[in-house]
C-alpha cells in the first residue's frame, strides 16, 4: 500500500468550544521522521490526534497511556496490533492458542525489545518500561507505514530510548514522535516541530536547531 503524506491545512482542535491547538499547516511526506517538542500541555498529543485522523488505516499509534489490556499477556497485547487484519474467529483462536507463525513473529519482536522472558506474563505484572516496550511491540506488529508516538520512550533509559527510536524509524516510512529528550530530538530526527501554548512556533530541520533553542520552549 502506497504511503500517504500526512497533511494538515489549517486544522485546529477545540474541546467544549475552547481551542487547545491553533490552526496548523504542515506536511510530513514518506521518508521524514519528525519530533514534537514542547512543555507539558503545549499541545503535542492534540497535534498527534489531528495527524492520526488524516489516515488512521496507515498509522500505528502508540498512545501516552499505552492502551494495553492489563490482565492479558504480552503475546496477546502484541498480537492485537494485527486484530483488524483478520476475522473475529481467527483472532479468537490466535489469542487463545496462537498459531506457530504468529507466536514466532511476536517472539522475535519480544526478543528484539528485551521482553523475551515476559511474553507469557500478564502486562499488569510488568515494570513501566516493560509495558512501554510492549506498546511499541504492538505498534511494530501492526506493520503500518506511519508511526505516531506520544512519548513512547519516556520510561526507558536514554541508550535504550535511542535504540527504540532507531528501530521504530527503520520499520516505518515516516514517524511523528512527541518527546521531551531534546538531545534525542536533535540527533535522531530529520525535523523538529516546536509547540508552545497550543501553537506551532517552529517547524525546522533538526540540523538547523540547537539544544538552547529547544530549551526556550520550556521557559514559562
Ligand atoms: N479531553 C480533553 N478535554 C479538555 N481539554 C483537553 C483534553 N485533552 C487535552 N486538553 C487540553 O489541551 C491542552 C493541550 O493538551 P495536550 O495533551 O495536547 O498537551 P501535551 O503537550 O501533549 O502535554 P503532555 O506533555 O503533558 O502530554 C491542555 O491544556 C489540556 O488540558
Amino acid at each position: 500500500m502506497a504511503q500517504p503524506s500526512l497533511t494538515l491545512s489549517g486544522e485546529s482542535l477545540s474541546y467544549e468550544g475552547e481551542q487547545v491547538l491553533a490552526p496548523v499547516t504542515l506536511s510530513i511526506p514518506p521518508g521524514e521522521h519528525v519530533a514534537l517538542v514542547g512543555r507539558s500541555g503545549a499541545g503535542k498529543s492534540s497535534l498527534l490526534k489531528l495527524l492520526y485522523q488524516q489516515a488512521p488505516e496507515h498509522i500505528a499509534l502508540c498512545p501516552q497511556s499505552y492502551g494495553l489490556v492489563g490482565n492479558l499477556s504480552v503475546y496477546q497485547n502484541v498480537y492485537m496490533g494485527q486484530l483488524n487484519r483478520h476475522n473475529p474467529l481467527y483472532n479468537l483462536c490466535n489469542l487463545v492458542r496462537p498459531w506457530r507463525r504468529h507466536k514466532a513473529a511476536v517472539q522475535q519482536l519480544c526478543d528484539t525489545l528485551g521482553l523475551d522472558e515476559k511474553i507469557n506474563s500478564p502486562v499488569d505484572t510488568l515494570s513501566g518500561g516493560q509495558q512501554q516496550r510492549t506498546a511499541i511491540a504492538r505498534a511494530l506488529y501492526q506493520q503500518a507505514g506511519i508511526f505516531l508516538g506520544d512519548e513512547p520512550v519516556s520510561a526507558v533509559d536514554p541508550l535504550q530510548a535511542k535504540l527504540l527510536i532507531e528501530l521504530i524509524q527503520h520499520q516505518h516510512a515516516s514517524s511523528v514522535i512527541a518527546l521531551h529528550n531534546r538531545q534525542l530530538a536533535l540527533t535522531c530526527f530529520d525535523r523538529i516541530v516546536g509547540l508552545q501554548h497550543g501553537k506551532v512556533v517552529f517547524d525546522l530541520p533538526s540540523s538547523s536547531l540547537t539544544a538552547e533553542q529547544l530549551d526556550q520552549l520550556y521557559v514559562a
